[in-house]
């Protein structure tokens, strides 16, 4: 990894992804996760017999009414995210605190936008938004966010919650607020008769269920390393690197258009088809995937690039056989004098019907590679940056062919209160290097 200081795309981006490298160094004993060890998690290297939870079975009335009492200075808070001001307070919290870089010169710009996606799915509640507030001045100091969720884990439909966003103030770091955070956020999601969770993190817990490692391909090249991001290769001209990275200036996929929400119904069942080879799965409804896949009604009107998600289909003769999705979260470039935005682009959910009867990848291969090459040129020309992906899904057998770049951070998976044999995350687990032939069984994107 690149020093800090270098701040080179590596670096940028494995702060951007929130990952980490992944070390035996971060994994401490399990004696010394205090918090953890006390949790229904799989403990490192546990003999894993049969899937399901780990708990026993409780009822909501068995839990607490109350969340746990915080120190005399705070007070919990229920986020009202319809509330502009609240909203924004959550957006200042997480544009502050969520990335850690200490000489602070780059931000995720989260926005109303964002959020109203990301925490307001269809189904969404207002008590799994949950906050802590200084008493006497009413400012927000931590979050933790749930959503309503219905996962597949192999062969079994698990009720669920995605939980993210977790930030706590940096003033009241390393003061065990994090586990209080979890803690009540868990209560209240049991209080819904819900038993397990889905959550990422770049940090070592026990147990990741799987390892995915982040690629990145630079669409603006030349942008990237004036800001400095990107360094020069010995050897390489400016030109060359320019070139390497040049794309079509239009999509070559006859029918590809975008997706609109009168599309739901067939988008749907591609996605079913599709998903059903991973063993890691978000289950939607039509409601769902409108929401997931075209936004909410406040995007609608906006201009593409404004938009935080993008989603296009193929249609030919009125069938959908193909469609591809990409979020947008750009960051903010504080202290660079070109540049004050880097705009990145993440891919989200896709399905083709080629290659479904599993019979043939190169089929399969070949026709992903030509999509999400659409996919580069389409946010290419909404001027994005950067393209990341992680190597979940189905990406490893385009990744290299499209000059994705391994990135340096990894993201783990965690299943709460559920026990499950490892999922393959898209790299060899010795050299971490991309697998295109054991693909990954992750098939859900988290934000
Ligand atoms: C059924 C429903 C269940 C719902 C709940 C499901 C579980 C959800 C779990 C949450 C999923 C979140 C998904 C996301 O949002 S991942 C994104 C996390 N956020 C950030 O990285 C933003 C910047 N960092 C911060 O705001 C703080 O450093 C955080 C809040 C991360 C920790 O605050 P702080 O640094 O002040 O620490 P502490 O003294 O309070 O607490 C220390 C304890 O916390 C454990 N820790 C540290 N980082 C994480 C982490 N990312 N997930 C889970 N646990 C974490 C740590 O191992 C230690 O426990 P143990 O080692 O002693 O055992």
């Amino acid at each position: 990894m690149a020093p800090p200081d270098e701040k080179t795309i590596e670096y940028l981006l494995k702060k951007l992804a929130m990952g980490e490298e992944l070390t035996e160094k971060q994994r401490k004993d399990m004696k010394d996760y205090k918090f953890w060890k006390t949790q229904p998690v799989s403990k490192f290297d546990e003999k894993i017999d049969k899937e399901g939870p780990i708990d026993s079975v409780k009822t909501p009335a068995d839990i607490p009414d109350e969340p746990s009492p915080l120190l005399n200075d705070f007070e919990w808070v229920t986020i009202d995210l319809n509330k502009e001001d609240e909203m924004k307070q959550v957006e200042s919290l997480l544009y502050e605190h969520y990335v850690e870089d200490q000489d602070a010169t780059f931000r995720f710009a989260y926005s109303s936008r964002f959020f109203e996606w990301a925490l307001k799915p269809p189904g969404w509640k207002h008590e799994y938004h949950v906050g802590v507030r200084v008493k006497s001045t009413g400012k927000l100091v931590a979050f933790i966010s749930g959503i309503p969720s219905l996962l597949r884990v192999r062969e079994n439909k698990v009720p669920s919650v995605e939980i993210n966003f977790l930030c706590i103030h940096k003033k009241l770091r390393s003061k065990r607020l994090a586990p209080v955070l979890i803690k009540e956020i868990t209560r209240r999601v049991n209080k819904n008769d819900i038993w397990q969770a889905l959550y990422t993190s770049g940090a070592v817990l026990p147990t990741p269920v799987s390892t995915c490692r982040y690629t990145h391909r630079p669409l603006n090249w030349e942008k990237l390393y004036e800001v400095g991001f990107s360094s020069l290769p010995a050897g390489v001209t400016k030109s060359q690197m320019i070139a390497k990275y040049a794309l079509p200036s239009s999509t070559k996929t006859p029918g590809l258009r975008k997706m609109v929400p009168e599309d739901a119904a067939q988008v749907l069942e591609l996605y079913n088809k599709f998903q059903a080879k991973y063993d890691l799965v978000q289950e939607f409804t039509e409601d769902e995937l409108v929401h997931w896949l075209c936004g909410p009604d406040t995007q609608r009107d906006l201009e593409d690039k404004e938009k935080v998600i993008l989603s296009y289909v193929v249609e030919q003769d009125g069938k959908i056989t193909d469609f591809f999705s990409f979020y947008l979260l750009p960051f903010t470039v504080l202290n660079n004098s070109s540049y004050d935005r880097l705009n990145v682009a993440y891919l989200f959910y896709y399905a083709t019907d080629a290659g479904l009867d599993g019979k043939d990848d190169a089929v399969l291969a070949k026709r992903l590679s030509s999509l999400i090459g659409d996919a580069l040129v389409v946010t290419k020309n909404l001027k994005i940056d950067v393209f990341n992906a992680l190597t979940s899904q189905d990406n490893t057998l385009f990744l290299k062919e499209l000059k994705f770049g391994n990135g340096d951070a990894f993201l783990n998976f965690y299943l709460f209160n559920y026990k499950a044999f490892p999922i393959k995350g898209g790299i060899d687990p010795d050299t971490k290097e991309l697998d295109p032939v054991n693909r990954s069984g992750v098939g859900v994107v988290m934000l």
